[in-house]
């Protein structure tokens, strides 16, 4: 398969770097990490290491592919589609935190996979990534459903020893991660806190709180998530990578634009739409857009 993997970042080029060992790979990404990549290749490390050599450019317009992966932060997918509609894909798979799916559907004639992701990426420096956790990528059907074409992707993705999983409810699946992401991601990144510091603490009562108003804006949709499930979504996560420090928490930590817009802030507008309050998630998007402010990154 040939595989355009947009904004090789950590995870891109974790999961592109995987892939390349199979299929025909090219690396979307920023110098020097392109230039590096492109010169020496790259290298895996960590939970399993390779060194391998995918094609990496820095030009992000006029390629031709059978997949996109889009890996690129969410608050850059409008641009990251935008470039993808000037190249030719027969089908767009999203591995991003966040609803972003929807933005990529909207502004692309090729088909969108839905997709998650748990492996843990670091890009450590140009051309060189760890591996900091092997997890599993679940895909399918944005809408739901048996689809060939996720079988086909899901098959592709397996032959490169990627842990994969074909998925024919994403609609649970995206608003279940999202639920988690809602309470744990913007709960840690304001306390400054591991994630495992939630347990039993009032931290955690406000990350059940923001995982259940997104269950109900997710039924709201006509995706089946009780509450209950949501809570206990957080709670699993919670204990299985206690000692995690979140994205968002890095982020905040390193100075660095969060995801807030396309998790919390993806809840209150989608709430809106239904005349429906997520007070709590109103909160914390509008604590972290305030950080984001302060410290210059909006
Ligand atoms: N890093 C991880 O372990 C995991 C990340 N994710 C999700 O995956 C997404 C990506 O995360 P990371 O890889 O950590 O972020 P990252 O910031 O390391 O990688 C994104 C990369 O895209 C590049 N990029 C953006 N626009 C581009 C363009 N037009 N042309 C070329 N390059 C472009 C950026 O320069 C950056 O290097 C996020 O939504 C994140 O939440 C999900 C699971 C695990
Ligand atoms: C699951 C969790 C909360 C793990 O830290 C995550 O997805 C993140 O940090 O973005």
């Amino acid at each position: 398969m040939r595989i355009l993997v947009f904004g090789a970042g950590s995870l891109g080029t974790l999961v592109g770097g995987l892939l390349a060992s199979v299929h025909d790979v090219t690396l979307v990404a920023r110098d020097p990490h392109a230039a590096r990549v492109s010169a020496a290749g790259l290298d895996i490390i960590g939970a399993g290491s390779a060194h391998i050599s995918p094609a990496a450019t820095t030009t992000d317009t006029g390629h031709s592919a059978d997949l996109a992966l889009v890996t690129v932060k969410s608050f850059d997918t409008a641009a990251a589609a935008d470039a993808l509609a000037d190249c030719d894909v027969d089908a767009v798979l999203s591995l991003q935190n966040g609803l972003t799916e929807e933005t990529l559907a909207s502004r692309l004639d090729a088909p969108v996979l839905a997709g998650t992701a748990t492996y843990g990426a670091r890009l450590v420096e140009p051309g060189r990534v760890e591996c900091t956790g092997v997890g599993r990528i679940v895909l399918g059907a944005l809408d739901g459903g048996p689809d060939p074409l996720a079988e086909r992707v899901g098959k592709a993705f397996r032959d490169a020893g990627l842990n994969t999983l074909v998925a024919t409810d994403m609609p649970r699946r995206r608003w279940e991660k999202l639920a988690v992401n809602a309470g744990i991601n913007a709960v840690t990144a304001l306390a400054r806190v591991e994630n495992g510091a939630l347990a039993g603490d009032d931290a955690g009562e406000l990350a059940h709180r923001a995982a259940r108003e997104t269950a109900r804006v997710a039924r709201l949709e006509r995706v089946s998530l009780p509450n209950r499930v949501a809570r206990e979504a957080v709670d699993r996560v919670v204990e299985k990578t206690a000692a995690n420090r979140s994205s968002m928490l890095q982020d905040v930590a390193a100075e660095k634009r969060t995801e807030v817009d396309a998790i919390n802030g993806a809840v209150v507008d989608i709430a809106a739409d239904h005349d429906f309050e997520v007070p709590t998630n109103r909160t914390l998007a509008a604590l972290l857009r305030a950080w984001e402010r302060g410290a210059g990154l909006r």
